[in-house]
């Protein structure tokens, strides 16, 4: 029977990396879907970027929206101080069990909680389930037309605090129109763009940082 995208990139991993080395995890793919096949991860340009937004926030509590097959999600937990914790929503069951191995094969597993579900469901629940109080780096990577109602649910359900961080891909290709035009609108922001291209493509794209100004 046919295999689907995240099985294929799975398998590149556990063929590839080395259990326990989350960089050997993100080559294994960045060098699949560069070389074998395109795939939606933000790859090893704009992850580049995505390291020192990580690093420079040092954060201890962070949200990933849209976890695929945890390229990001690998790549940022890899980044984080021991008891930094990083949640990844994901709502495809599929995507979700795929990303769940690829984060055991990095290692990762203890820096990271995937929740299976919607933002939009999920969101308002962190405080109660999760005993989050706020996140100090959100990292938006999900369906492009959502970056905007779940940054105004996030701010309604006191999920950011002055100082919180959010960092969006593909503000450029595919493209959050009405995300850009809000957050870079908005005096509770200070946005900064990190021009780049596309994953694995010589395509314009790029990361809008956003600080949350309280
Ligand atoms: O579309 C892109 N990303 C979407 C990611 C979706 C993943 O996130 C999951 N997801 C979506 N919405 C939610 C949600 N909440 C919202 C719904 O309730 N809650 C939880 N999980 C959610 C999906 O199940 C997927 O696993 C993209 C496209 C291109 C692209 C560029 C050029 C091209 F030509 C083609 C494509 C490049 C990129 O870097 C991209 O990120
Ligand atoms: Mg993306």
């Amino acid at each position: 029977t046919q295999s689907t995208q995240p099985q294929r990139i799975l398998g590149a991993v556990q063929k590839n990396a080395t259990r326990g080395d989350p960089r050997s995890v993100v080559k294994a793919i960045d060098q699949y879907c560069r070389n074998k096949e395109w795939a939606m991860n933000v790859g090893d340009e704009k992850g580049c970027i995505l390291d020192s937004v990580v690093s420079e926030v040092n954060p201890s509590t962070v949200l990933e929206l849209g976890t695929y097959c945890g390229y990001s999600t690998v790549r940022i937990a890899s980044l984080l101080p021991p008891n930094a914790k990083l949640f990844t929503l994901e709502f495809n069951p599929h995507n979700a069990v795929i990303a769940r191995q690829v984060i055991a094969w990095a290692g990762v597993e203890d820096k990271v909680q995937l929740i299976e579900g919607a933002s939009g469901d999920w969101i308002p629940k962190m405080k109660e389930h999760y005993g989050v109080k706020t996140f100090d780096l959100v990292f938006l990577d999900h369906w492009k037309d959502r970056y905007l109602p779940d940054t105004k649910l996030l701010e309604e359900c006191g999920l950011l605090r002055k100082g919180s961080v959010l960092l969006a891909d593909n503000v450029i290709f595919p493209g959050a129109p009405e995300y850009l035009e809000y957050i870079r609108g908005n005096q509770r922001y200070e946005s900064c763009f990190f021009k780049s291209h596309l994953e694995y493509t010589k395509a314009l794209d790029g990361l809008e940082k956003s600080v949350f100004l309280g």
